[in-house]
């Protein structure tokens, strides 16, 4: 049985100004032992997408839908126990440590937090366990003394680890973990994060707007647009030969480690993401689409299965299932390929 599935789930902000569909009908299963990554430019819905899975939003944030984690869905769960899944079954590691940890606490009071609040140590095995966890992720036990501030945004990171490792979970959804450290830091980051999911057996759901990162992190990528997963499948295949032209473009726009020619030219998508208040019509991503069809305008387009555990809300994986536009604009049987971008086009 998978460990966590998704299903049809919506998040929605209200606001003075109206209400923003942040995240919309996302489907998505996680195996045991499973690293899932979701990545998308600012304001797809990822971070959204991640605090709902442990109910983490603010109360202006309507969430529809399942979120089964275990069997149970975390979005029925009483208050009891939504707090007993939290860091003992699944726990979080935010962007920015600096923000969020607490500056006025010692670190070992905020690693045993978890421990005492579970009540699955007392305050001195506490103590004991926050030194070994420091060692995991490769800090000295006498940082436990220590305040956030006298660390470096790369031990921060790793103290905000050690916490989301303390109750032992199944799951650590990790939100841009790397994004504020330098490169250096963050290959060291990213490394630890891998080698702890496999010696724990911990699945892993990692948030990016970096496909080359999450590639070399994951096994599965999911892909997202304007609110929606608009590709998934087998990370290597989805980042090396993308079947929805928004995720070309994101794959096309990171240059990749060991291909120099990936380097010289960084592709940028033009144009800008959706407002979610505003979104186009038809396909979302029409608009910046370089290879959209007339009917895209005005249909949208659902996950069709594009290829072996794959999936790709775009008309050119299904030609025949759009509609014409209008007069003159029939597109029925037409197959157009995905073109991947040339040095001429970019
Ligand atoms: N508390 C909120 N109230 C209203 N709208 C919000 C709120 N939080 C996020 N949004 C909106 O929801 C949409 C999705 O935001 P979200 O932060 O989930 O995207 P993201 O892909 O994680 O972006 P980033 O990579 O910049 O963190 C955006 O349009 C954002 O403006």
């Amino acid at each position: 049985m998978s460990l966590l599935q998704l299903r049809d789930v919506a998040v929605t902000y209200r606001t003075a100004s109206g209400e923003v569909p942040a995240v919309r009908g996302v489907s998505l299963d996680l195996a045991a032992g499973q690293a899932l990554g979701v990545a998308g430019e600012s304001g797809s819905g990822k971070s959204t997408l991640a605090m709902a899975l442990l109910r983490l939003l603010p109360r202006d944030a309507r969430v529809t839908g399942e979120i089964l984690l275990d069997g149970e869905d975390v979005l029925t769960m009483n208050w009891g126990r939504l707090r007993a899944v939290r860091w003992a079954s699944a726990s979080m590691v935010f962007q920015g440590a600096q923000h969020a940890l607490n500056p006025v606490q010692r670190i070992e009071r905020q690693i045993a937090e978890p421990l005492l609040v579970h009540g699955t140590a007392t305050p001195a095995e506490a103590r004991r366990k926050v030194g070994e966890l420091l060692e995991q992720v490769g800090l000295p036990a006498w940082r436990a003394r220590s305040y956030p501030h006298e660390l470096s945004g790369g031990q921060r990171q790793r103290v905000m680890i050690a916490m989301a490792l303390a109750c032992s979970p199944r799951l650590i959804i990790a939100d841009e973990p790397t994004t504020a450290l330098d490169v250096m830091i963050q290959a060291q980051v990213l490394a630890l994060i891998r080698s702890l999911i496999a010696e724990h057996d911990i699945s892993l759901i990692m948030i990016s707007h970096d496909l080359s990162v999450l590639a070399s992190m994951c096994d599965r990528l999911a892909v997202m647009y304007a609110g929606r997963v608009v590709e998934s499948g087998p990370s290597r295949e989805v980042f090396q030969d993308a079947r929805h032209p928004y995720s070309l473009a994101l794959s096309a726009a990171f240059p990749t480690v060991g291909d120099p020619a990936s380097r010289r030219a960084p592709r940028g998508l033009g144009g800008d993401p959706p407002d979610p208040m505003h979104l186009p019509t038809g396909c979302s991503f029409h608009p910046r689409c370089p290879v959209s069809l007339p009917g895209c305008a005005s249909q949208e387009v659902e996950l069709w299965a594009a290829g072996e555990g794959r999936t790709a809300a775009c008309v050119h994986v299904r030609p025949e299932t759009i509609q014409p536009a209008g007069p003159g604009e029939g597109m029925e049987k037409q197959s157009v390929p995905v073109a991947r971008p040339t040095e001429e086009n970019q």
